[in-house]
């Protein structure tokens, strides 16, 4: 058990970074444990694990009379079973005691680990859905995830029930190395001075099968890697017909982790042979010298017992302090991360700036001078010194080639990024002044994508309400037939209770008949394209609206249409007028534009 255990002990790895996370994490650590410590459930925990571990360490010795009187009785049976039977029933019930403390020490740890985990995930969800939206950018789903589920789990672990475990196995191991010296001093000097030249052989062994290890988790991670962005782009990888090439791809990726493996099994092997050899030798020759001593009438066979039985401990403890180690180093590495997310401060205010008079609301709408680029791709500008002016109540369509900018504005709009330059203003306020919030809550937008919850289609149309829980049924109806929606909701027969998933993956599974049936899908489309044109023209009426028109067809209702050229806006006028201009941009478009796409509609609501 030492030596194995020696082996975790000694991570060799990147101490420099173990470093830098126990410097950042220690402070926020020991607040925890401190108001942990502090708390009346810990203090009986603790209570409890005193209790426990000494009882466990006090048991050799004990067992050793045991042994010790059935051997000084052997040849008086009535004699022995008097003594035999009252020791062990003292005994049983400390170890009865003993057993019940530990049971109480874990569950009371568990629990406020449990806690622990329960306010760091709601504290890190927070953080997370307060940062800006370029954030997200750079920060991949998964990893975010990750920290929420896995990383709180283990911090909160380490500092309750791993700190626990490390503390009794402390209290035992030093508990256990005096009682062995108690017990016999000649025999413990013995052991202790065939120990350390093995451990230090083991550190040695142990870094090189680390080293493999890495190696293999790192070879691992690339093929998951490879194998993670393939699934996920699945649909180019048929398009392109790259099924069996990719396969090939990944399988040599995985003969390279093989290979590895292999190595390190083999390296195992030995590792863990050679450790189960020395343990076999020591006892061996503690059983040697134990069985001298007792010749020699220095040792009882009581006391041999004892001393293997402590030996025995003293290893169990220091193979939990080596996983004590190992985990405060993953608390340590999850917490610098955690903490990381935690105190990171959103670059845009959530909930703070000027909220305008909902009378003075005009909704003139200006870009001047608007330069940007998306801060994970600053070297490819979306915009530079882009100016256009949509003036209040008119409905303005933006056109313009794939990838030209349209997106984005409506994006910049929203304030989900900041222009690098420039200013965007509504009724002459820079939107940078105003409060994120009410400006969202003031600009409706409609997009192409339906990104629905995995709840109830009654609870996804309530969701931008201000308030959801207030929303009646007549609510949801009202907002369903504005849409247009109601009777396409009311085929389905659970109504309004339909459960979608998110991306309306059930609702596809649901109702595969009347949603998604090859021959329906076309007069569907038709039928659907009708009937969600005609609620929006009810919906833009007195409103200013930004068109984003992926579709030329859309933007008959427009009064001026705006063409993305180059970062800029290089054409703006009245849609006929543009046309007229034969070697205009929008002249070249419209006649460029057979295909047909869907639309995107990003529309200045209130305004
Ligand atoms: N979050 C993002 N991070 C980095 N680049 C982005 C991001 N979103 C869009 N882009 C890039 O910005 C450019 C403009 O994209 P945008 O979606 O605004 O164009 P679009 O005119 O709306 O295109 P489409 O008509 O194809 O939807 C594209 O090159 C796109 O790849």
């Amino acid at each position: 058990h030492f030596i194995s255990s020696v082996l975790w002990i000694d991570d060799g790895t990147n101490i420099t970074k173990i470093k830098s996370q126990i410097y950042f994490c220690l402070p926020k650590l020991t607040s925890h444990i401190k108001q942990e410590v502090t708390s009346c459930f810990c203090r009986t925990a603790i209570g409890f694990l005193t209790v426990s571990s000494a009882v466990t360490m006090s048991a050799p010795f004990f067992l050793g009379r045991v042994i010790d009187t059935i051997y000084a009785s052997a040849s008086d049976a009535e004699t022995m079973t008097a003594s035999l039977t009252s020791l062990c029933i003292m005994l049983a019930g400390v170890f009865l005691c003993g057993g019940a403390c530990n049971a109480a020490r874990v569950y009371l740890m568990q629990s406020s680990g449990q806690q622990i985990v329960r306010n760091l995930r709601a504290s890190v969800f927070s953080s997370i859905l307060r940062q800006e939206v370029a954030f997200f950018d750079k920060n991949r789903t998964g990893e975010l995830i990750n920290r929420l589920s896995a990383d709180t789990a283990v911090v909160g672990r380490s500092i309750t029930d791993n700190l626990s475990d490390g503390l009794r196995a402390v209290a035992q191991a030093a508990a256990g190395v005096s009682m062995m010296f108690y017990v016999s001093p000649s025999l413990a000097s013995f052991v202790l001075l065939i120990v350390p030249p093995m451990a230090g052989l083991a550190v040695i062994y142990g870094r090189y099968l680390r080293s493999i290890s890495k190696r293999t988790q790192d070879a691992l991670a690339q093929a998951t890697q490879l194998a993670e962005e393939r699934i996920s782009n699945m649909r180019t990888v048929r398009a392109f017909g790259k099924e069996l090439s990719e396969v090939d791809k990944y399988t040599q990726k995985t003969d390279h982790v093989l290979g590895l493996a292999k190595k390190e099994a083999v390296m195992r092997a030995g590792f863990f042979g050679v450790t189960g050899l020395s343990g076999n030798m020591m006892i061996l020759s503690v059983l040697y010298k134990g069985g001298l001593l007792m010749a020699s009438q220095h040792m009882t066979v009581g006391e041999l017992s004892s001393f293997l039985m402590y030996t025995f401990w003293v290893g169990i403890s220091i193979a939990g302090l080596s996983s004590f180690y190992s985990e405060l180093m993953k608390g340590f590495g999850a917490g610098a991360r955690l903490w990381e997310l935690l105190d990171r401060k959103p670059e845009f205010p959530l909930n703070e700036g000027k909220i305008l008079p909902a009378d003075q609301l005009k909704g003139q709408l200006k870009f001047c001078d608007v330069s940007f680029a998306y801060p994970t791709r600053k070297e490819a500008p979306i915009f530079q010194n882009l100016n256009l002016l949509v003036p209040a109540g008119s409905i303005m369509a933006v056109v313009g080639a794939s990838g030209s900018g349209k997106s984005s504005m409506v994006s910049l709009l929203l304030r989900l990024y900041d222009p690098d330059a420039g200013v965007i203003t509504i009724d002459g306020h820079d939107i940078r002044d105003l409060n994120p919030y009410w400006l969202r809550s003031h600009i409706g937008t409609v997009s192409q994508e339906p990104v629905l919850f995995s709840c109830s289609i009654r609870e996804n149309i309530a969701y931008g309400a201000t308030d959801p829980d207030a929303v009646t049924t007549e609510d949801v109806y009202r907002a369903a037939k504005v849409a247009n929606a109601y009777d396409f909701i009311q085929t389905f027969p659970k109504g309004f209770d339909t459960v979608v998933g998110e991306k309306g993956v059930l609702l596809s599974g649901e109702e595969p008949n009347q949603l998604f049936m090859n021959e329906a899908t076309s007069a569907l489309d038709a039928e659907n394209e009708f009937l969600v044109q005609e609620a929006l023209e009810r919906l833009m009426e007195g409103r200013t609206v930004v068109i984003i028109a992926h579709r030329l067809s859309t933007i008959k209702n427009a009064d001026a249409v705006a063409v993305l050229d180059q970062r800029r806006i290089a054409e703006c006028g009245q849609p006929t007028e543009l046309l007229g201009n034969r070697q205009g941009l929008f002249r070249k478009l419209m006649e460029k534009q057979t295909a047909v796409h869907s639309i995107t509609c990003g529309s200045l609501s209130t305004f």
